[in-house]
Formats: structure tokens, C-alpha cells, sequence
């Protein structure tokens, strides 16, 4: 896991979306071999968001083959609710740039048959060949996504409920109203997040410093379920040093310490065009490496109908209940009790 540590979240962001934009053009991505980029809501990554768009609007990033899969979405809340993650996305991403409306995926809260629809979701994930980054945030109590503090970290897209830090987290979205706040939500699983290949977290903030502590200084731990990135080779996480407080001097150094020692002593770039050396320069390390790049299958996106916004309603209702599930077990899975099964309606 790398630590970046920059002064404040501008400073965080900036280096977050350079980085995506430097990964989207090296990929170069084609229609059958897109980008796939997992993506998060929440108020860090906003960000990040705006200065997307703004290199799109100065035509310097396009996102025509892009494939994005947002990690979560509440459950209940109509589409269009302004609090909805669907519509957050829109308002502050996808309307302002030229990703493809068949590209965009969202998980359905509001799917007939939410555990259908999670499923789906993974699959639909597998079949474009995987998250090459997933960007994400952290709250509080150290979650990713919404996989609260005693998630299986073997955990894949499924119905959560929401731990009462995060409800209170989030009321001030909902007129500070913690009653409104929906209860459950849909989230990517941890294992999910950890097939990525490569994952880049955006950490801002006091309030975070505690958690940060215990995701980057204790073991990996399903209480901080962001720890478990200790195991993920490309993990990188960008923070402020607001939420450095909580970290012993010495790991803040030791981090800052290779960090400038990259800036300081930058690769010959005259003597090498690999980009991941360009990339070290700019202070963060390149993941990719020959051995790393699974076969990507070609996108059954292609056959699928273009949807808009108005008709954008989930994986399951674009055709991927259909696609074979994948055998992950020998043995039938435990009955147990769903998230989904406790909507009260
Ligand atoms: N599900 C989201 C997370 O994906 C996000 O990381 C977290 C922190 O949000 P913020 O960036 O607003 O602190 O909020 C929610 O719980």
C-alpha cells in the first residue's frame, strides 16, 4: 500500500485526476478494449469529478471508451432524488463529458429483486473483463463503498444495512435529518474492490484520521474494512495531511520520505519512454506490469441498447441476468437470511 500525502484535498484531487487522465490515455482504450473505472459519490471525490471534466472540456480526455461501475447506491430512493448516488453522478459527471450511456453502470436500489440485481452487477463487471482502477473514498469508522465495519472481506455486490455512524455521516445530505436517510444500500463487495487492479483512495480530513490509522498502521481487519488494501499489490492512497493526524511521525515520514525521493531523483526519462518511470516522476508508482493485465473479453455492452438517463434502470434490466453465472463454489452457498429480504414496504 502507498501513502501519498499532499497538503490539503485541491492538492489531493489534483493529483487523483492527473493520475486517472494519465492512465485512461496510456491504456489506450478501444471500443473492445475499454477502460473500465470504478467510481465513487460522496463530497471527496467531487473534486476530482470537476477537473475531469474540465481536461474533457479543454479536449484533452475523452471517455468514448470508458466503462464505469459505481460502487453503491442507496436503496428505496427513487432515481432522480437529488441525495440519489444515480443522480449525483449525472449532475456532477456523466452529463459533462462524452462517456457512452451503454457504458454507464449503476447498481439498481430500486430493483425488483435486489439480490438478482447484485449478481447481475458482478457479472456484468466479469464480462467487461474487470476494473482496471477503482477510485474511492473512506468514511468515517474506515469503510469503502458501503461495506460497514464487520463486512466478509470475501464480500461481492450484495445488500447492506447501513451502520448508524453512517446514517448520522450522511444526514447532512438529507436536511441533517438522519430519519431520512435510507437504511440500506447496494455496494461492490471488499473482494469486489480487490480484483480491481489497481485502486487509488482519496483520504481528506480530521475526522478521518483515526480510521486512516487503522487501516494503514494495524493488520487487516473486517472492523476497518479498508485495511484489507494492505493486501492489494497497486493500492495507493492519497490523503491530506489533516488525516495524517493519528499516524505515528515516523510513518509520515517514511512515506513522505520515498515519495520525495522519487521527485528528487526522477528516472532518466531520456533513456526510457516506459510510462510507469514517467509516472514515478509525478510521485505516484505505475501498477502496470505485463503479468498483470488479464485478457479482456470484448464488451457485450456492444449488443446491448444504448440507454439515456431516463431509461438507465440497472444491470438486470440490461440483459446480464442472462450471462451464465460463474461457478465460484463446489458446494451450495448457506441459506442465509438477505439484506434484500428486510425492506419493509
Ligand atoms: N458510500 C459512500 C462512500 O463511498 C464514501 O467514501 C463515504 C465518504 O464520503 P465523503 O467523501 O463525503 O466523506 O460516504 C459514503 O459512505
Amino acid at each position: 500500500m502507498r501513502l501519498l500525502i499532499r497538503e490539503d484535498d485541491e492538492q489531493v484531487c489534483r493529483v487523483a485526476s492527473e493520475y486517472i487522465a494519465h492512465r485512461i490515455r496510456q491504456f489506450s482504450p478501444t471500443s473492445a478494449r475499454p477502460f473500465v473505472l470504478g467510481l465513487p459519490t460522496g463530497s471527496t471525490p467531487l473534486l476530482v469529478y470537476r477537473n475531469l471534466v474540465h481536461m474533457h472540456k479543454r479536449g484533452v480526455l475523452t471517455f468514448q471508451n470508458v466503462v464505469t461501475f459505481n460502487m453503491d447506491e442507496y436503496v428505496g430512493l427513487p432515481p432522480h432524488h437529488e441525495q440519489s448516488y444515480h443522480q449525483f453522478m449525472f449532475d456532477n459527471f456523466f452529463n459533462h463529458i462524452d462517456i457512452r450511456p451503454e457504458n454507464i453502470h449503476l447498481p439498481n436500489g430500486n430493483a425488483p429483486d435486489l439480490d438478482a440485481e447484485c449478481k447481475a452487477y458482478e457479472e456484468a463487471i466479469m464480462q467487461v473483463g474487470g476494473i482496471e482502477l477503482f477510485l474511492g473514498g473512506m468514511g468515517s469508522d474506515g469503510h469503502m463503498a458501503f461495506n460497514e465495519p464487520g463486512s466478509s472481506l470475501r464480500s461481492r455486490t450484495r445488500v447492506k444495512a447501513l451502520t448508524t455512524e453512517t446514517i448520522n455521516a450522511n444526514a447532512r445530505f438529507f436536511d441533517g435529518d438522519a430519519g431520512k436517510v435510507p437504511y440500506l444500500a447496494v455496494t461492490v463487495g471488499v473482494q469486489t474492490v480487490m480484483d480491481a487492479r489497481e485502486v487509488l483512495i482519496l483520504v481528506t480530513g480530521a475526522h478521518k484520521s483515526l480510521a486512516l490509522m487503522k487501516c494503514v498502521e494495524e493488520g487487516v481487519n473486517h472492523m476497518w474494512t479498508l485495511s484489507c488494501l494492505q493486501l492489494h499489490q497497486h493500492a495507493t492512497l492519497i490523503v491530506d495531511e489533516e488525516a495524517t493526524l493519528d499516524l505515528k511521525v515516523k510513518t509520515v515520514k517514511y512515506f513522505k520520505s520515498i515519495d520525495s525521493d522519487m521527485v528528487a531523483n526522477p528516472p532518466d526519462q531520456s533513456k526510457s519512454t516506459r510510462e510507469d518511470e514517467k509516472e514515478a516522476y509525478l510521485g505516484i508508482l505505475a501498477p502496470t506490469s505485463e503479468v498483470d493485465v488479464l485478457p479482456v473479453t470484448p464488451s457485450i455492452r456492444e449488443e446491448s441498447v444504448p440507454v439515456s438517463q431516463e431509461t438507465f434502470l440497472g444491470a438486470s434490466r440490461l440483459g446480464f441476468t442472462s450471462v451464465r453465472a460463474q461457478q465460484r463454489s463446489r458446494t451450495p452457498d448457506p441459506i442465509l437470511e438477505s439484506m434484500g429480504s428486510r425492506i419493509v414496504h
